[in-house]
């Protein structure tokens, strides 16, 4: 009993954000060691995975009475975003609960919460002497927040994963501010462009043209037209955020440096600039494609371009990885009324607006649905004071022992026989 009080229950979500898995120096040991001995005292058994040395992935297993079912996929990373400390009213990897039962922690929300509510659900349904049917597996993977390539898209084509024969992946939502839960099917694809100009260098008080910096400006004038067209679409309410074209200048580079800063009279001869661009599962990649080569990019202006990112997010036969929503996917409909029987509300069906490790199962054609337990907070996702109030994190754990009970107790097959019976 004293195991699951709720003084217990936060103090392990606490010795979680304590860890410090941010990059660019994650600590995947003491993550890994932690998560092994709740597994432990879970009687559950687990396996780390090291696909890529010192990035391992910890694999727990709860072995159902029809393991012949597709397994249930509860997915989470153990990483977390890097936190400017002095800009924190409390520090981000102390856990601080404040007076109001705001836990402040990077990862509060991103995505430490979700990991430990699964454990805690498991350990609740557990106590309660509940059997599932189907497998669940828990996975805890590394490397999420610096693009999945050494957690999980090597694990997803690696044969273990393979071998588990999954039906249906978990993975992280958003916050909402109201008390509907978001839930995501798709998610948007992450293009990285770096466009670079060069051009006649010169003295800085002579007005010429093709100068690397006028080039340059003239690309960002014309992303930046576009970049409204598509953020207008949005304040109209004609769509919505995962819907559009997003792109944001990240980084500007050019000038030539000085002692005290900048040489001020000299027009350089090359200038770069950076984009983050998400684009929807369904947007026409092939007309953004000729718009970045001639309009911002265009070789009779001097100008070049690459990419440090580009993904499709399309599946083997081409078409949109996207998780099915309709009565073809059960997962959905056992979802929403889990989620409703534990007396909360879904929203309804969106794309994840950035990225996340469901890109790579729903590319392999596993139904992924991105979902974390968190209403009537506001999104604090990469930001400073990162926080989850300690009775929303609660009441989340409550909504996955419903969702674990109604996924691991689904059995098609019975269904069917139900319907023959009844024929
Ligand atoms: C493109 S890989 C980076 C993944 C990252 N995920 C969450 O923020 C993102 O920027 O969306
Ligand atoms: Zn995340
Ligand atoms: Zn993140």
């Amino acid at each position: 009993a004293s195991e699951s009080s709720e003084s217990n229950i936060i103090s392990r979500f606490q010795q979680f954000l304590q860890i410090k898995t941010n990059h660019p120096t994650p600590n995947y040991t003491q993550s890994s060691d932690f998560l092994t001995s709740q597994a432990k005292s879970l009687s559950l058994h687990s396996q780390t995975i090291e696909l890529v040395p010192g990035k391992p992935l910890v694999l727990l297993k709860w072995t159902g009475t029809s393991p012949e079912l597709p397994a249930i996929m509860l997915y989470s990373h153990t990483d977390v975003v890097p936190a400017e400390q002095d800009k924190w009213d409390h520090p981000p990897f102390e856990a601080h609960v404040d007076s109001e039962g705001r836990i402040y922690a990077r990862g509060s929300q991103d995505m430490k919460c979700v990991g430990m509510q699964y454990l805690e659900a498991v350990r609740k349904l557990k106590q309660w002497g509940f059997q599932p049917k189907r497998t669940i597996y828990l996975a805890f993977a590394p490397d999420e927040e610096i693009g999945g390539h050494d957690g999980a898209e090597k694990f997803s084509l690696s044969r273990v994963f393979q071998d588990l024969n999954v039906g249906i992946v978990l993975d992280e939502g958003l916050p909402s501010l109201d008390d509907h839960y978001r839930a995501f099917y798709a998610e948007r694809s992450p293009w990285w462009l770096v466009i670079k100009a060069v051009g006649i260098p010169g003295h800085g008080a002579k007005l010429y043209d093709n100068s690397a910096m006028e080039n340059l400006l003239k690309s960002i004038e014309s992303i930046r037209r576009y970049r409204a067209s598509q953020s207008d679409l949005i304040k109209a309410g004609l769509k919505a955020v995962g819907e559009v074209v997003s792109i944001n200048t990240v980084f500007l580079k050019s000038g030539t440096p000085s002692p005290t800063g900048f040489v001020m009279n000299l027009q350089p001869s090359e200038a770069e600039a950076g984009f983050d661009i998400r684009v929807p599962p369904t947007a026409d990649t092939e007309s953004l494609e000729r718009r970045i080569a001639e309009e911002w990019a265009p070789t009779w202006r001097n100008m070049s371009f690459i990419f440090k990112q580009k993904m499709y997010g399309r599946d083997a036969s081409g078409k949109p990885a996207v998780t099915k929503t309709d009565s073809s996917n059960p997962w959905w409909a056992l979802l929403e009324n889990a989620v409703q029987e534990a007396g909360g509300k879904l929203g309804k069906p969106e794309i994840f607006p950035a990225s996340t490790d469901a890109r790579y199962f729903r590319s392999l054609g596993f139904p992924a649905i991105g979902f974390s337990p968190i209403a009537n907070t506001p999104d604090l996702l990469h930001d400073h004071n990162e926080y989850l109030h300690k009775d929303e994190y609660l009441k989340g754990i409550k909504i996955y022992e419903s969702i674990i009970k109604a996924y691991a107790s689904y059995d098609e097959h019975g269904k069917d026989e139900r319907s023959k019976d009844e024929l």
